[in-house]
């Protein structure tokens, strides 16, 4: 029998257990648990072996660090809603239909959820955060999904995204990385495409898709397509992956069978679309996921391309970093849209403890390695973050080598079965590392990972914020390493700031190189200065 009770904050003395478990070590932190196998409970917290349940809450967790920190999040809710309690099942403080008998939030209240919370809106009548996912009409299958899962309440985001998304309004959000950002457009998603089947008629057997989600990479869509099927299970809601690699026939013959949400990489849609007639008139919901990864040259074409064949859809934009210039062209894509930001834009989780050390890059892989081997710094599993497809080879090898790790891989050129064993690998903690390029950058939910070391700097910091984003999720404690030289000096000034803001140590070579300076005048006029 799996069973605590106690003050966790009382330490492991205060801790009863069950007579049969009185033997048993109480495991005292999520990294010391296994990850769980397909069928376990998992840890609501960071998605581990649920070996235990919360005497308080009722909820699956893995060690006694997941109830602190599921405990904390609570109380955190509780006090930051402003309100003395959070809400019972029937208690709603926001109504989107007027049909509950519960009240909704003030003005000021409003204004002060939005503020403790760091809710940021820009547009006109924005409705007022919820507080619970039993607030907002769903279906009571999609809200036993959202229960299920573990989502007992929802993130800010969520809160806010969600009743602005089900009244029909188009959003362009951004949140910190691992915030529930995917369950706040899947819900309003399920919520309409399940609502408009249910109203259509029976006899009616035309299923045209109702709402296309994209994203920059198959893995992510994979992880998206899976999410959105737990959450729609038990309701008329079909999903078609539809990315490159795994052959197209098998997405078309899915498609013809009538699904409700496509979830796809640009490319691959466009050139389904291009070879075969599909109809896209019942489009009413268009999801673009790492928006300004999706806007930027190279996907922008593709994603206008798919927009403009749609009938003026909602459209949903979400990403942890988005721009000014991205913020222009994604309001010019929907009338009357909802700007959302939840704290500090394009600023890394404040969850993830970042170390960056000045390494010259023929140094470079004997630091992983020493990295690698030392107990104190290495807390696999790990993702190792590399620029090339070719570096990315070479380096997965000379890990196992050097190291005796087993290292996987995973890359754009490997094919689609490749990738998919190498994540199930990773998952399954059959390596304590993956080495990558860009293609786990965005995304993706590697629960369970708890450092990224950066070997190659990416191109720009919000693709940094992104990777070392993977350490944590929904502010579990997690660590970054980023080796940085001289070749990434355009990156110093935005660089030095970010490490500065989350109290992260600038590495002497770093400060004191003359990169750094944001205020370094450009070379002509320094030029111009000491010649005058
Ligand atoms: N309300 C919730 N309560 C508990 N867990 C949640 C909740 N919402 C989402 N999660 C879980 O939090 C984790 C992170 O969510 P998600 O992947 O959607 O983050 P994200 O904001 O999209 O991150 P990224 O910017 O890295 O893509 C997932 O494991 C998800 O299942």
């Amino acid at each position: 029998m799996e069973f605590w009770t106690g003050d966790p904050t009382a330490g492991a003395d205060a801790i009863q257990l069950s007579v049969d478990d009185a033997a048993d070590e109480i495991v005292q932190t999520s990294r010391q648990q296994r990850l769980a196998f397909p069928g376990d409970p998992k840890c609501v917290i960071c998605g581990r072996y649920g070996e235990y349940i919360c005497d308080q809450t009722d909820d699956d967790i893995c060690s006694l660090e997941c109830k602190q920190t599921l405990l904390d999040r609570i109380a955190k809710a509780q006090s930051s809603a402003a309100i003395k309690k959070v809400p019972g099942k029937d208690e709603c403080f926001y109504v989107s239909d007027g049909r509950s008998e519960s009240m909704s939030l003030t003005a000021d209240q409003t204004e002060l959820l939005r503020k403790k919370l760091g809710i940021h809106v820009k547009g006109n009548s924005v409705p007022p955060p919820v507080l619970s996912f039993s607030c907002c009409n769903l279906h009571s299958k999609l809200l036993n999904n959202v229960e299920s899962a573990g989502f007992d309440l929802p993130t800010p985001v969520q809160m806010q995204a969600i009743p602005v998304a089900l009244n029909g309004r188009s959003v362009l959000a951004s949140a910190d990385t691992g915030s529930g950002k995917t369950a706040s457009f899947l819900i309003p998603v399920i919520s309409h495409c399940a609502a408009f089947r249910l109203a259509q008629n029976a006899n009616n057997s035309t299923k045209r898709p109702l709402a296309i989600v994209l994203t920059p990479t198959r893995e992510l869509c994979i992880q998206v397509e899976d999410q959105a099927k737990l959450l729609g299970k038990g309701l008329p809601f079909k999903t078609a992956l539809v990315v490159g690699g795994d052959p197209m026939a098998g997405q078309i013959h899915r498609l013809h069978q009538g699904v409700e949400l496509i979830v796809a990489t640009p490319g691959r849609l466009i050139d389904l679309l291009a070879k075969h007639d599909m109809e896209l008139d019942d489009v009413t919901m268009f999801v673009v996921d790492e928006v300004d990864c999706m806007l930027q040259r190279g996907f922008r074409d593709q994603v206008m391309q798919i927009f403009l064949s749609l009938a003026q859809p909602q459209v949903l934009m979400y990403s942890a970093t988005i721009s000014d210039s991205v913020e222009k062209l994604a309001s010019s894509m929907a009338k009357d849209i909802v700007l959302i930001s939840i704290g500090q834009p394009n600023k890394p989780s404040m969850a993830v403890k970042q170390v960056a050390i000045w390494v010259d890059t023929k140094q470079k892989k004997q630091k992983l390695f020493d990295v690698l081997s030392s107990k104190q710094h290495f807390d696999p599993p790990a993702v190792v973050y590399v620029g090339s497809r070719i570096g990315a080879d070479l380096l997965s090898n000379a890990i196992s080598v050097s190291t005796g790790l087993k290292a996987l891989l995973i890359h754009g050129e490997k094919s689609m079965k490749e990738r998919r064993e190498a994540m199930r690998q990773f998952l399954m903690g059959e390596a304590p590392v993956i080495v990558s390029t860009g293609v786990l950058g965005r995304g993706i939910d590697l629960l369970g990972v708890r450092q990224v070391i950066v070997f190659d700097m990416p191109n720009s910091i919000k693709e940094y914020v992104h990777m070392i984003g993977r350490a944590s999720r929904m502010g579990v404690e997690g660590k970054a390493i980023a080796f940085i030289n001289e070749e990434s000096k355009a990156l110093f000034p935005e660089f030095v700031e970010v490490l500065k803001s989350s109290g992260a140590a600038v590495p002497r070579e770093l400060a004191n190189s003359r990169y750094s300076s944001k205020s370094l005048p450009s070379s002509k006029s320094w030029k111009k200065r000491k010649l005058g």
